[in-house]
């Protein structure tokens, strides 16, 4: 049996006093590619910070690439793309310092020799090898974005985890990174990818996972929301807040991909 890249268990996490992920059970099998999808607030971005040990858990268990949430799981592999965070947390960088910065981990803090062409070479990979030596902070949101997205392949990782990775990047360059995550795919590394729209994405999303609530109501096949909101002409820039009182019944109209 292939090992899970991923294994969570009746996962909760309280913040602020209010349940965000509420009892989450999630297995994903090394070399899966996983969308994660949900209406604004419904706790995507919170469920994969907490698996990614971020946040703390209320309860449940959660097992990284063979081991369990800790010092022994092998952070080397595991690359993080957060959403919305910015590029140089206010310290003055380049583009490549914090690519480089990628390479680093706990157990690892003096950065591999051939750390900046590593760094180079993955700036290259996402179109923005001309920006190296530029302050994050001069770069516009989807160039940053583009640099965090560096800093997570530099470090090669086996399992990938991505939210809303291509939010304020350009069709092509989307579709460039699409690629680049098909070539990681190819190479045996597990994807999590919180989507808004799937967009470019849908010819590698092996299967779906749709939270509401903090709660999973779809686990399964790739799903398209309704045409209206699935549909490739659709300016999906409107919030779809998930409603303050849980009710019964899935908050998107789903539909299995043929
Ligand atoms: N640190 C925090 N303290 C209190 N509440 C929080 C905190 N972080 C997130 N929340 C709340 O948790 C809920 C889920 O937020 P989360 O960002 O996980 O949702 P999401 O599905 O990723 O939404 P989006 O698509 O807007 O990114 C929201 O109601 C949010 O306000």
């Amino acid at each position: 049996m292939t090992e899970a890249a991923l294994e969570a268990t009746g996962v909760h996490v309280t913040l602020g006093g209010q349940q965000i992920v509420r009892g989450v059970d999630l297995l994903v099998p090394s070399g899966q590619v996983l969308a994660l999808l949900g209406a604004n607030g419904s706790g995507k971005s919170t469920l994969v910070r907490s698996l990614l040990g971020v946040v703390p858990l209320a309860a449940g268990q959660v097992r990284l690439l063979g081991a369990p949430l800790g010092p022994r799981v092998p952070w080397d592999r595991v690359g993080y793309v957060p959403q919305r965070m910015a590029a140089g947390g206010g310290v003055p960088t380049t583009a490549l310092e914090v690519v480089v910065s990628g390479t680093l981990h706990g157990r690892r803090l003096v950065p591999p020799r051939d750390r900046r062409a590593r760094a180079r070479a993955a700036l290259e990979e996402l179109g923005v090898g001309d920006l190296q030596d530029r302050r994050v902070q001069e770069l516009s949101g989807g160039q940053q974005q583009r640099v965090l997205i560096a800093r997570a392949l530099v470090r090669r990782p086996r399992l990938l985890v991505l939210d809303e990775p291509t939010s304020g990047i350009d069709l092509p360059t989307q579709e460039a990174f699409v690629s680049t995550v098909a070539r990681l795919r190819d190479e045996g590394t597990t994807v999590v990818v919180i989507l808004h729209e799937i967009g470019p994405f849908a010819p590698l999303i092996d299967r779906t996972v749709v939270l509401r609530h903090g709660r999973v109501v779809h686990d399964g096949d790739p799903v398209h929301a309704r045409a209206e909101h699935g549909g490739a002409g659709h300016d999906h820039t409107h919030p779809h807040a998930d409603p303050a009182t849980p009710q019964d019944g899935p908050d998107l109209t789903l539909g299995v991909a043929p």
